[in-house]
């Protein structure tokens, strides 16, 4: 993983591509757990994005780079807008909003197993603040839970979510990032809407999150793991130190809000971190090729959700 070429590297790549490559930026937006971070890892093709059956999970703008013959794709994995009622949840929404301004095309998921709701609309009118020059693609998602007769009603009930949106949609269209029906037609689609321009990454490139937060985001849905309903949204993992050797020792921190949940995360006589750290270290190794020694450690860190001093040191 390596930050993006100068311009200037950009420019001489440039002359190495056919007339009519296009490259550009693009994010997807809707209610959490509609399948953004599925739909992101599907185009993409390779793990990057965090997927849980639980909502809010993914709370960085992860990129995932889509290479192809004719074009580049880089996607911006945004958190779930929601209605914020902490610190932390207003972070997480100001972290949209500027997504949404800086990208090419924003695409609108809207889950096929699911009635267009409150939840669609709320969005559908917070996207109309922003979005009035940046072409949005109606995405439905999840089309293997339904029947055909179902998808077609969705697929109605989200066009008319355009008159909340106050301007057409640029394109609707139905997707299972699980089957990958239709996937590579979004890919297209999605490209369609960039402006001409060289590869903005070196070919091969496909996340450009700093490892530390994959590692980190690693360890904490492993720590989420069967826990989920006791543990919602209050744990937090900074990587701390990553130290060269033999085997690369990575050594992590692992933030709760009370000492109960603590003793959750650590399970009886350590059993449960222990398989943390196991589940963790094997997705690690997988994402930098190399042996990895994972140090764990729990910490309670009061109410940092509320402490503005707290989620600046946990990198919100
Ligand atoms: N059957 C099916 N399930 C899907 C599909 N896409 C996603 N899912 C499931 O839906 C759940 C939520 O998916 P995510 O990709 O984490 O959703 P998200 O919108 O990124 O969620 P947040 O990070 O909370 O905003 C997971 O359990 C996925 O496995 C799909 O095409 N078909």
């Amino acid at each position: 993983m390596s930050t993006p070429e100068s311009p200037g590297d950009a420019a001489e790549r440039s002359s190495t591509h056919q007339d009519g490559f296009r490259s550009g930026f693009a994010c997807f937006v809707g209610r959490p757990n509609v399948g953004k971070s599925t739909l992101t890892n599907a185009l993409v093709g390779q793990k990057v994005a965090i997927t849980s059956s639980r909502p809010q999970t993914t709370r960085h703008a992860i990129r995932g780079v889509v290479h192809r013959e004719d074009g580049q794709l880089v996607l911006v994995d945004t958190p779930g807008l929601h209605r914020p009622r902490t610190l932390l949840g207003e972070r997480l929404n100001d972290v949209v909003h500027t997504t949404w301004a800086e990208v090419d095309v924003i695409g609108f998921c809207v889950p096929a197993d699911q009635a267009v709701g409150p939840g669609d609309r709320f969005i559908a009118s917070e996207l109309a603040k922003v979005t009035a020059k940046t072409p949005v693609i109606g995405i439905l998602t999840k089309t293997d839970l339904v029947r055909p007769e179902v998808i077609a009603e969705r697929l109605l009930a989200l066009q008319q979510l355009s008159e909340t949106l106050g301007h057409e949609f640029a394109e609707i269209v139905p997707v299972s990032a699980s089957s990958g029906h239709q996937v590579s037609l979004l890919a297209d689609l999605l490209l369609a809407r960039m402006p001409p321009g060289p590869p903005l990454y070196p070919e091969g490139e496909l996340s450009d999150e700093p490892e530390t937060t994959l590692i980190a985001e690693f360890v904490r849905e492993a720590a989420l793991e069967g826990v989920r309903d006791e543990l919602p949204h209050s744990l937090a993992v900074v990587v701390e130190e990553m130290t060269p050797g033999k085997v690369l020792t990575v050594r992590a921190e692992i933030f709760v809000e009370r000492d109960s949940q603590k003793s959750i995360v650590i399970g009886k006589g350590g059993s449960r971190l222990k398989h943390v750290g196991t589940e963790a270290r094997r997705q690690i190794e997988a994402l930098l090729g190399e042996k990895v020694h994972l140090d764990l450690f729990v910490k309670v860190a009061k109410d940092w959700q509320r402490d503005p001093r707290q989620l600046r040191r946990l990198g919100f």
